[in-house]
Parts: structure tokens; sequence; C-alpha cells
């Protein structure tokens, strides 16, 4: 393959993940030396998957979290999409659970902070994910979590009061009027998958499984499932808040940031603000206006426009440098 559109912007190395209908490849940003995940998707092969793609990318542009997965560039030719990612070398939180078997209280406690931040803050923004799982939270250099895979999510038109009817998402962790086919509000359903997040954290297992589907739903339709021995009172507690079969009975998010397992040990509530800073970074603004030789002004208007081209990816590439401490230069 020759990827000619990513010549001289980006060098490209080794597959290292495929998801459905895309592959990952890992990628180095050539003005900045930094490492990038490039997902490739090929138009043929989307099919009736294209409408995902679109969904993916519209949110992802308005997204801006450091808790979830930074799209930096979008490159779209005749017969192919390449979305220009944040790199998370430590894949999948799903094997990170397995290799560990399960996740001691504290541990989880703090991943668990991370997904309601990523989550009220989505929320807020008028956006309901719609598959939450481990396999859709990346660990970071740092072991920090980033939400990806936006294909299946929603944003109800008129505000998140507005019901949803579409069927989506993985079975083991779909609400229970998800699967029932009756209407239903996004961020409600979220919350009950964060439910079986949380207990797949803790246990090491799902709280309702089967391999035949229609025992699986009847299983979480029942709303009962077991709590091991291990499980402190306040995860319990927790647990059972967010997987109440009543929508309108589950705890909603804003409930959430202050909950006592969230906060014990830890004493602040959630903070789903974003570190991202409308206002651009001078820093950056003076090395790409020196690199491009344009003046600040018309620098700072150019990323402003936010085209998600490869200014766009440069501007966040060189604010990634920054903020781990490296210097702010372009190569
Ligand atoms: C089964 N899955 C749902 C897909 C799997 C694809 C590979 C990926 N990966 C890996 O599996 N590593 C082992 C390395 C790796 C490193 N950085 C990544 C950065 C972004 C993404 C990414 C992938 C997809 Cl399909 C997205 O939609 C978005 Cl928004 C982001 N995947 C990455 C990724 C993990 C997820």
């Amino acid at each position: 393959m020759s990827y000619s559109e990513l010549k001289g912007l980006y060098h490209l190395r080794e597959t290292i993940g495929s998801g459905g209908f895309a592959k990952v490849k890992l990628a180095y940003h050539s003005l900045t030396g930094e490492k990038v995940a490039i997902k490739i998707m090929d138009k043929r092969s989307l099919g009736e998957d294209l409408p995902r793609v679109k969904t993916e990318i519209a949110a992802m542009q308005d997204l801006c979290h450091q808790h979830i997965c930074k799209l930096y560039q979008v490159i779209e030719t005749a017969d192919r999409f390449y979305m220009v990612l944040e790199y998370c070398p430590e894949g999948e939180l799903f094997d990170y659970i397995v290799a560990k078997d399960k996740l001691e209280e504290e541990e989880a406690k703090i991943f668990f902070r991370q997904i309601v931040a990523a989550v009220g803050y989505i929320h807020n923004k008028g956006y309901a994910h719609r598959d939450l799982k481990p396999e859709n939270l990346l660990l970071d250099e740092d072991q920090n979590l980033k939400l990806i895979d936006f294909g299946l999510c929603a944003k109800p038109r008129g505000g998140m009061e507005n019901v949803l009817y579409t069927c989506c998402g993985s079975p083991a962790y779909a609400a229970p009027e998800l699967i029932s086919g009756r209407e239903y509000l996004g961020a409600e359903a979220d919350i009950w998958s964060m439910g079986i997040l949380l207990y797949a954290l803790l246990c090491g297992y799902l709280p309702f499984d089967d391999e035949n589907i229609p025992q699986l739903y009847k299983k979480i339709q029942s709303g009962k499932y077991e709590t091991p021995w291990w499980l402190s009172q306040d995860s319990k507690e927790l647990i059972s808040a967010m997987l109440q079969l009543d929508p309108k009975r589950r705890v909603t998010i804003n409930q959430l940031v202050t909950h006592p397992w969230l906060m014990e040990a830890i004493d602040m509530p959630v903070e789903w603000n974003s570190k991202y800073k409308r206002k651009v970074d001078d820093d950056c603004i003076t090395e790409l206006a020196v690199h491009y030789g344009k003046s600040r002004q018309e620098m700072e208007a150019d990323v402003q426009e936010w085209k998600f081209d490869y200014l766009t990816a440069t501007y966040f590439l060189l604010l990634e440098k920054k903020m781990k401490g490296r210097p702010v230069r372009l190569i």
C-alpha cells in the first residue's frame, strides 16, 4: 500500500491493531517527531458502516478532553478515510484487566474517576457514547485512560432529554431499556454500561454473561447479579445504584461525581472540565509562526479555524510536547 496522501506529513510504521472495518498504524508526525496512531478505513469495505465513520469524526472534532483520545487530523480521499489520533501505547483496558485478573479497589477507583470525568464531559456536551466497555478505553504512556470509538455515539437533537431508539453497543454492557427496544435516554444507558464496567474492573468478570444472547438478555432484564465477597460495602452500593433496572432510579452523572466510594481517600469530587483551554497557547503559536514565516496574528487566526488539517495536528502535538515538559520546537 502506498498511502501517498501521508507522504512528508507522517512516517508510517507497523500496524498496531485492527478494529472491525479499520486498520490502525503507528506513525511519526514529521514536524514534531511525536508518535500518533492513524486509523485507516477503506470506503469500499465500509459499506453501511460509512455513517458511523462520519459520526465518529464529527463527534471527535467537537470533543477535547484529557480522558478522550484526541483526534488531530482527518484526511479524506476518493477511497479512504484517515484519522490521525493520539497514540496510546499501553493498548486496551480490557487486556490490562485480563492480565491482572481483577483490580484492587484503589486502582479501580483511579480508573473509574477518569471514566466518570470523560463521560461527564461528553454528556455535558450533549453526547451519549452508547458503547462504553473496557475495549474502548485505552491506556496512554502514563497509565491514563482515553475513551475511543465514537462510531455509535449519539447527539440527540434538542439535547440529552430527548429519547433515542437505536439498539446498539455490546450486549453484555447494554441497559435493559435499550435491549427491550423501548425508547431510552442515552445518558441513562451510559450510566448502566458504566456500572457493568465498574463491576468488571473490580471482579474481573461480567455481572450478566451468557453465550446465548436471548439468555443473556433475560439475565439483564432480571437485574439479578452476584457480588463476590471481596467487594467493599461502598463499591457494592455504587454498582447497585448504577445497575438499577428502572432508568429513573439510576444514579445520574451529577450524583456520581460526589459519590462516597469515588471520593473516599481522594476527597475531591471528580472534575470533568477539560484541561484544554479555548485560548490557543502562545508558545505554540510563536513556534508555528516562525516555522511558517507568518505573523503571530495570522498564525493564531489560521490555527483557530480548527480545520483538522496538518496545521491542527501540528498545533495539538506541539501542545502535547509542552504539556509533557518537552521543548516546544518543530523539526
Ligand atoms: C477492537 N478495538 C475496539 C479497536 C482497537 C484498534 C487498535 C487500537 N490500538 C491498539 O490495539 N493498540 C495495541 C495500540 C494502540 C495505540 N494507540 C491507539 C490510539 C487510538 C486508537 C483508536 C482505535 C480506534 Cl478503532 C478508534 O475508533 C479510535 Cl477513536 C482510536 N487505537 C490505538 C491502539 C485499540 C482499539
